[in-house]
């Protein structure tokens, strides 16, 4: 956020132990504390855009549904399911909930191919069925569904979808292995470009170069996957 000239502000919902081989544990925080870190932050300084992460269970994702529903800022609703490493970072319990409660208020949702999966009927083999995976996402309310392919192989193609226009975002695969972050990254950085008033296609556009840049310079720290570099445009 700060690389792409905002100051960006924590809710934390959850506690990782994780590194570039895993994620070793993870707790959850109270629905007290998310709910009490939110207001101090929204009540004193005021957000332009909100973007939500690992939210873990039923619980916590249905309290941060009623802390945004009604916001008049943007919501990047990122539905983290599993971790690069396949570790789970939403209980199924939880699925329901994200259905019901969070897409609906999401100005645009970032599902990744598994969470298509996990939250749809839709399984996508190829760039053809990423329209019905939007479809399948817009039914649960969202603005805009932006289907992330990065798990297919071939180019990094992304579908943005409306409904009733639709965007192709495509980017040449880079042979990095160090992509941890690569989806938080970038719903972060479209979050970014709604804060500083972009329409949905252009913050999208502009978060999509963004992270393909930060893939091609990420770097090796740690025996796994290294993390996407954030200041790759800074330097
Ligand atoms: N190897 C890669 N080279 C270039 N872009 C990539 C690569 N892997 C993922 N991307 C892009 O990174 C963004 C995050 O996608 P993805 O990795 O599918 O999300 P997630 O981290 O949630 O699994 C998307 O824009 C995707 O197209
Ligand atoms: C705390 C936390 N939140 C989300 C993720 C998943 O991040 P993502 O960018 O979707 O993919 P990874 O490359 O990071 O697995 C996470 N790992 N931890």
């Amino acid at each position: 956020m700060l690389a792409l000239g905002v100051h960006g502000m924590s809710v934390l919902t959850a506690v990782t132990a994780q590194n570039s081989l895993g994620v070793q544990g993870a707790w959850e925080l109270p629905v007290e504390a998310v709910r009490a870190q939110y207001r101090s932050v929204v009540d004193d300084i005021g957000v332009q855009a909100v973007k939500t992460g690992m939210l873990s269970s039923a619980g916590l994702v249905e309290a941060v549904a009623d802390l945004i529903t009604g916001t008049d800022v943007p919501v990047v609703v990122d539905p983290v399911g599993v971790s690069k490493h396949g570790d789970p970072l939403l209980a199924a319990s939880a699925l329901d909930s994200v259905r019901t409660r969070l897409l609906p208020v999401a100005t645009v949702a970032t599902p990744n191919l598994d969470e298509v999966a996990q939250l749809t009927d839709v399984r996508v083999d190829s760039e053809a069925d990423m329209r019905r995976a939007a479809e399948a996402i817009l039914a649960f309310g969202p603005r805009w569904a932006l289907i992330k392919g990065g798990h297919l192989p071939g180019d990094a193609v992304d579908l943005l979808s409306d409904g009733s226009s639709e965007h192709w975002f495509r980017a040449p695969r880079h042979d990095n292995r160090h992509t941890h972050g690569t989806g938080c990254t970038l719903a972060s950085a479209i979050a970014s470009e709604l804060a500083k008033g972009h329409a949905v296609p252009q913050a999208v556009a502009a978060a999509k170069t963004y992270v393909t840049g930060a893939i091609t310079s990420g770097f090796a720290l740690g025996r796994g996957l290294g993390p996407v570099n954030h200041a790759w445009n800074l330097r």
